[in-house]
């Protein structure tokens, strides 16, 4: 997922599609999706088109509020809205992450953001983005290890390698957070913690849109691809949604259109990316029941 390839090809392309079996149970109304239509308004975005709800297969998701035409904007969102590395870098973690060497990664300034927003709770501006996102994962990574060896053998290496990677990612970063400390009244470490890390990882890895960002020299040389994007990521993922997206750089907004009509009440639906069942998991934390894309893997010995 973070690589350059599978980013971009789970990035929610060219798909949409509506399910007429998921009518929803509109959560529109509940405080903190008021708190982010006001916060999205503050920042001059107002949707017509779609509204929280809760779906029976794919959980909460946004459904259609009215009928949608074939190639009519689902939804775009101004760059005002998006959470970038742009954003980490304009924030007071700017100036920490253009003097650390080796320079961070784009991802551990989005992880790192999110960590000390949450943290900073009523006092942070994007405290109604925060309250929106999940506060735990189904990735393999947050699994309890009994539970990863009830998984397929090449799954199960699969997770392994996400939870060394994740783990890697935290121990490596220790030396930057701690040179956070004069930005906190409390220990960076009880700030920065695994859980916290693990957290704001999943929520870059399993949310993020693709967007590429021009390499600096403040970040390391990993793709800056990652972008968070409120609201818009309440979109769930169909194997048949058919979409385009992409940041249009003539209007500043994040824009999906749909390829197909769409009717009114039903769930709105991307498409992530061609991905099987085992890349669904590792990625999403989900797997998908119909999927045109599921294959069996075969050791090589057989
Ligand atoms: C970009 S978010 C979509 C919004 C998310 N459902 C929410 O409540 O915030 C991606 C996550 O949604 C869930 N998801 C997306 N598509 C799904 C589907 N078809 N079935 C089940 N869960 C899905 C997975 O947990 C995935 O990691």
């Amino acid at each position: 997922m973070k690589n350059g390839g599978g980013r971009t090809s789970r990035i929610r392309r060219r798909k949409l599609f509506t399910s007429s079996e998921s009518r929803g149970v509109n959560e529109s109304y509940k405080p903190e999706f008021i708190e982010l239509k006001k916060w999205l308004k503050d920042r001059k975005f107002e949707d017509t088109n779609l509204i929280p709800a809760r779906f029976p297969g794919t959980g909460r998701g946004l459904m259609s509020k009215r009928s949608l035409r074939e190639g009519q904007m689902i939804i775009s969102l101004p760059e005002s809205c998006l959470l970038t590395t742009d954003t980490v870098l304009r924030s007071y973690l700017g100036a920490y992450i253009a003097k650390w060497q080796p320079p961070p990664s784009p991802v551990l300034a989005l992880c790192t953001f999110l960590v000390s927003e949450k943290h900073a709770g009523d006092r942070s501006p994007w405290k109604p983005y925060l309250e929106v996102l999940p506060k735990a994962y189904t990735c393999p990574v947050c699994l309890e290890p009994e539970v990863v060896n009830l998984l397929p053998k090449p799954l199960k290496a699969k997770a392994r390698e996400q939870r060394t990677h994740v783990q890697e990612f935290v121990s490596s970063s220790r030396d930057f957070f701690s040179s956070l400390q004069p930005l906190f009244s409390e220990p960076v470490e009880s700030i920065f913690s695994r859980g916290a890390l693990l957290w704001a990882w999943c929520t870059v890895n399993t949310r993020a849109v693709y967007m590429r960002r021009a390499p600096r020299r403040c970040f390391s040389a990993e793709p800056d691809t990652c972008v968070l994007a409120p609201f818009l990521d309440l979109l769930n993922h169909s194997p048949d949604a058919q979409v385009t997206a992409a940041f249009n750089e003539e209007t500043r907004c994040y824009e999906i259109r749909t390829a197909v009509s769409c009717g009114k009440h039903k769930e709105v639906l991307i498409c992530y990316g061609p991905h099987d069942n085992h890349r669904l998991l590792l990625e999403y934390g989900f797997v998908s029941t119909r999927n045109p894309h599921a294959c069996v893997y075969v050791s090589k010995e057989i």
